[in-house]
């Protein structure tokens, strides 16, 4: 097993409050880790700084074994571009482009014909059951949709790592439990790592492991 992840004593404070303290973590390549752990403990903050979009206030991280870079320099840019995703609550779409330029649009830095992109991304919508809406523009489209055509992106993005962060807590509970399938089954499909904030005990219970803020590791199901 390959460590894809590693914290080593992250501490990350906010004027005189320590929001993480001297959190250590390995994360496996390939594997579901959920991050849970009560409102304001600190869940959202690791994810950002693991995802480069704040920084530590002490302390390492590693990514495949090298440190990561400053959050504003072009390394970054590059880490987030080629090797990190992003699934967020709101899905972070351009609402006026369809569903399949959403998803090509991750893959643009891919070399890779138009023609085997498109092939690849309407493979992915149809097994999401979207084919009927690949042509369509994100506005049209309902919530549960939205969340898989985010799923999808993140999927063919380049990027061995996604980070979701709440990514079912804008649908029903019913729209969510498929969309928790789909992602946990998927990210397995596409050999990426996935780590997932959630308040959800259900999410948490299904994935490989889970890390509690304060408390530390323990194995899902
Ligand atoms: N940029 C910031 N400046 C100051 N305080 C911040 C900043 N970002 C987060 N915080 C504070 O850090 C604490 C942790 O926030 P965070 O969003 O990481 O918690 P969380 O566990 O994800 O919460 P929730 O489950 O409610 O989403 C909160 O008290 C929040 O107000």
């Amino acid at each position: 097993m390959n460590t894809l992840l590693t914290l080593d004593a992250v501490t990350k404070t906010f004027g005189s409050r320590t929001i993480l303290d001297r959190v250590s973590l390995d994360v496996v390549d390939g594997e579901s880790l959920a991050i849970v752990g009560p409102s304001g403990s600190g869940k959202s903050t690791l994810l950002n700084v693991i995802g480069l979009l704040d920084g530590p206030t002490s302390g390492e991280i590693r990514f495949s074994g090298t440190p990561l870079p400053r959050i504003n320099s072009a390394a970054a840019t590059l880490l987030r571009r080629d090797h990190i995703n992003y699934l967020f609550q709101s899905f972070a779409l351009i609402s006026s482009a369809t569903a399949l330029e959403n998803i090509l649009i991750g893959m643009h830095a891919m070399r890779e014909r138009r023609a085997a992109k498109i092939d690849r991304a309407m493979g992915l919508l149809e097994r999401l059951g979207l084919l009927a809406v690949a042509q369509d523009r994100v506005v049209t489209l309902s919530g549960g949709e939205r969340q898989r055509v985010a799923l999808a992106r993140c999927l063919l993005k380049p990027g061995e790592l996604i980070l979701a962060d709440e990514p079912t807590g804008a649908l029903d509970s019913a729209m969510a439990e498929i969309a928790i399938t789909e992602m946990l089954t998927l990210h397995r499909d596409f050999g990426k790592t996935l780590l997932v904030v959630t308040h959800d005990a259900r999410v948490a219970r299904r994935c490989d492991r889970v890390y509690e803020i304060g408390t530390g590791i323990t194995p899902g199901g």
